[in-house]
């Protein structure tokens, strides 16, 4: 929802109203959409300030509408409807303007923020990219370096850095909103086409391939596999090479691979599974809504639960000859599952915390729970122990001479 007043007889305020971020939900596009006719309709109105209640501008788009059906009147032609506005507006930014909530900003012919409010384009935390013209808009604002740093790492930051990059035009430590409607009143007259980032050239370095190119190999070495980063480096790429209206295009196009991806919808999944384990933690009712009955779990037991029957499951691969070597299972989880590089892989990790404590503590969970199957001690797990629990580095030798010993 957004709501719409009249200030001072000619500020127009359109009001973003969907708690607890104030996210671009349908209901808030229509909102916005309705708001920015009535003030075209409305010839007391001479500038626009847009805001968000409770002293959030925007958490950008509404993350939970993903998974539906996107009804409601698209973000982009809105957005674009703000830019072509002959009347200025102005956006009061509080609190977060991210991802959507930023590009909305960016539609706006002007930014006045607190001090201490937090920008960015996190899409590509969540699989995404910045698909309501960030892409295109934001390196026409603030050059391609910064905007390559800012779109391929997703990072707040905060409004007085913005400042200094030309994100915004003004922050203040007192109220944002009143500082914008005041300036708002002041700025009517002046010209706008200077205003609308979209007509505006996007500044290309002289060694803008080298950049692109450089920036490509680092998120691929960062985040390997990721498809986001890379797709944020093909927009950005798009912004320097093709006029506005065709990198919206490349902009639009790229997103829609990454829209449906399996990976967009795993770290959406968990964007929201953290916060949902944060709010289970003491949340009493849950349980007794559920029936459940809280017992003390010690984060371990959770751990090796999974890990070790996760492990076990290895160890019965190995055994198979699914695997030749735990190298093989290791690299799978490493470079294709993300498992932490530092950390080796499951099998490396099962040796270092001790062959005979994952056989015991498998026991005493089979014990428990001796419906599970995965947590039954496989027995080349077993046959490990009783060697001695070798290297991680000798199971490959050791298989071999166990497959050649099981064949006389
Ligand atoms: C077109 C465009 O290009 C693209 C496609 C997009 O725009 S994609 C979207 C881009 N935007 C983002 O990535 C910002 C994601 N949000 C955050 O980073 C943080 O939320 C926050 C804004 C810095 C506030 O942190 P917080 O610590 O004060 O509270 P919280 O616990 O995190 O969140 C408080 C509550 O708000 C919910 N929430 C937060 N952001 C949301 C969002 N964008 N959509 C829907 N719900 C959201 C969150 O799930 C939680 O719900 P519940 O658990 O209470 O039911």
């Amino acid at each position: 929802m957004a709501s719409y007043s009249v200030l001072h007889g000619s500020v127009a305020l359109i009001t973003l109203q969907n708690p607890p971020v104030n996210a671009l939900s349908a209901a808030v596009r229509a909102g916005i959409t309705d708001a920015v006719q009535r003030t075209l309709k409305d010839p007391q109105v001479t500038s626009v300030v847009i805001c968000g209640q409770n002293g959030r501008f925007c958490g950008g788009a509404d993350i939970r509408e993903f998974g539906g059906s996107m009804s409601g009147p698209p973000l982009v032609p809105m957005i674009n409807a703000i830019e072509a506005m002959d009347k200025p507006v102005v956006a009061a930014i509080e609190g977060v303007a991210l991802g959507g909530g930023l590009e909305l900003a960016l539609g706006c012919h002007y930014r006045i923020a607190h001090r201490q409010a937090l920008v960015g384009l996190p899409e590509v935390t969540l699989g995404l990219l910045p698909a309501a013209g960030g892409s295109q808009r934001l390196p026409r604002l603030i050059g391609l370096p910064a905007a390559l740093d800012l779109i391929t790492t997703g990072k707040h930051i905060l409004a007085s850095e913005a400042l200094k990059l030309g994100i915004v035009d003004q922050v203040t430590d007192g109220n944002a909103l009143n500082m914008a409607v005041e300036f708002a009143r002041r700025i009517v007259g002046k010209p706008l086409d200077p205003r609308r980032i979209s007509t505006l050239p996007c500044p290309s370095p002289p060694d803008v391939d080298f950049l692109l190119d450089r920036v490509l190999a680092q998120v691929r070495k960062r985040a390997r596999g990721a498809l986001a980063p890379v797709a944020c480096v093909g927009a950005l790429r798009a912004a320097v090479f093709l006029p506005f209206a065709q990198g919206m295009e490349k902009e639009r196009e790229l997103m829609g691979a990454l829209f449906d991806s399996g990976q967009a919808r795993a770290l959406q999944y968990a964007f929201f599974s953290q916060r949902l384990v944060s709010q289970l933690e003491n949340h009493c009712c849950y349980w007794a809504r559920y029936g459940l009955v809280p017992r003390h779990i010690a984060p371990e037991e959770i751990l090796e639960r999974c890990l070790y029957a996760l492990t076990n499951e290895g160890f019965n691969i190995l055994q198979d000859g699914m695997a030749a070597g735990p190298e093989d299972i290791d690299a799978i989880y490493v470079f294709g599952y993300g498992w932490p590089r530092h950390r080796g892989g499951p099998m490396f990790h099962a040796g270092q915390v001790g062959l005979a404590r994952v056989l015991e503590k498998l026991e005493h969970y089979q014990h428990k729970h001796p419906d599970v199957p995965y947590l039954k001690p496989s027995p080349l797990l077993r046959r490990l122990v009783a060697a001695g629990s070798p290297a991680v580095q000798k199971w490959r030798e050791f298989l071999n001479k166990d497959r050649v010993h099981s064949q006389l």
